[in-house]
């Protein structure tokens, strides 16, 4: 492969991308790019439309304008959910299932490579909790899950609102250790926060999103 040619294309682009409820603009019209190798951060008050944004570049939700661009092709919602990986509020695992066994359904649904589940588990510090039901898990420890979860997926994009939230130290600094490997291995991660939570210790741009309709 031409490299020079791969660098010049950026695997997520953004133009126009906007999304409406109602007729009534939540965000946008947006335009940015993010490379192999590079995070986003994108800030925002509360309901200012990050979450929102997430959602339409997982391929949850439609948007009202624009067009994004992965890898250089322009994607419908179908591609976008195949080529992220989300990781959202809700942790979106099968309450009933252990650990293991909701990496296990993860892996079936979405296919994908990564380490083996085991390992997975103990890199995020779930080591002993296969066969623990995720009800049975703390907030913090299904954010864990969900993070191992993403691992498993070997999509290029991460998608991850507000990663840090309900974790420990010890898991805001796994949290940093799964970006930078990521980026390291060529991903690029498009993150959220409202200020409240840490930053990852790498060169991150910054995209704002402006305040929720109604405030000052
Ligand atoms: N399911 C929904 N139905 C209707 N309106 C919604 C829904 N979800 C969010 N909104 C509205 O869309 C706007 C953007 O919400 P969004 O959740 O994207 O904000 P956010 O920046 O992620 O906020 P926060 O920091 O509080 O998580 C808000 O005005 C919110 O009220």
């Amino acid at each position: 492969m031409d490299h020079s040619a791969a660098a010049a294309v950026p695997l997520l682009q953004a133009r126009g991308l906007a999304f409406a409820r109602n007729d009534e603009p939540v965000f946008g019209p947006l335009d940015f790019r993010l490379g192999a190798g590079e995070a986003l951060l994108v800030q925002g008050g509360n309901g200012a439309g990050k979450t929102t944004l997430l959602r339409v570049l997982a391929g949850l939700l439609p948007a009202a304008a624009g067009e994004v661009r992965l890898q250089g092709r322009p994607v419908d919602r179908e591609h976008l959910a195949r080529g992220s990986a989300y990781l959202g509020h809700q942790p979106g695992h099968k309450a009933e299932l252990g650990a293991a066994e909701n990496l296990a359904y993860s892996r079936a649904l979405h296919g994908g490579g990564g380490p083996d589940i085991a390992e997975a588990l103990a890199e995020v510090g779930l080591a002993g909790y296969e066969d623990v039901p995720a009800r049975r898990m703390s907030a913090g420890q299904n954010k864990r899950l969900a993070l191992a979860r993403l691992r498993l997926q070997s999509a290029p994009l991460w998608l991850l609102d507000e990663p840090y939230a309900n974790l420990d130290l010890d898991g805001i600094a796994l949290v940093n250790r799964l970006v930078q490997a990521h980026l390291g291995e060529g991903g690029a991660v498009l993150l959220t926060t409202h200020g409240a939570y840490a930053a990852p210790p790498v060169p991150v741009r910054t995209l704002h999103l402006g305040p929720a309709r109604g405030e000052p």
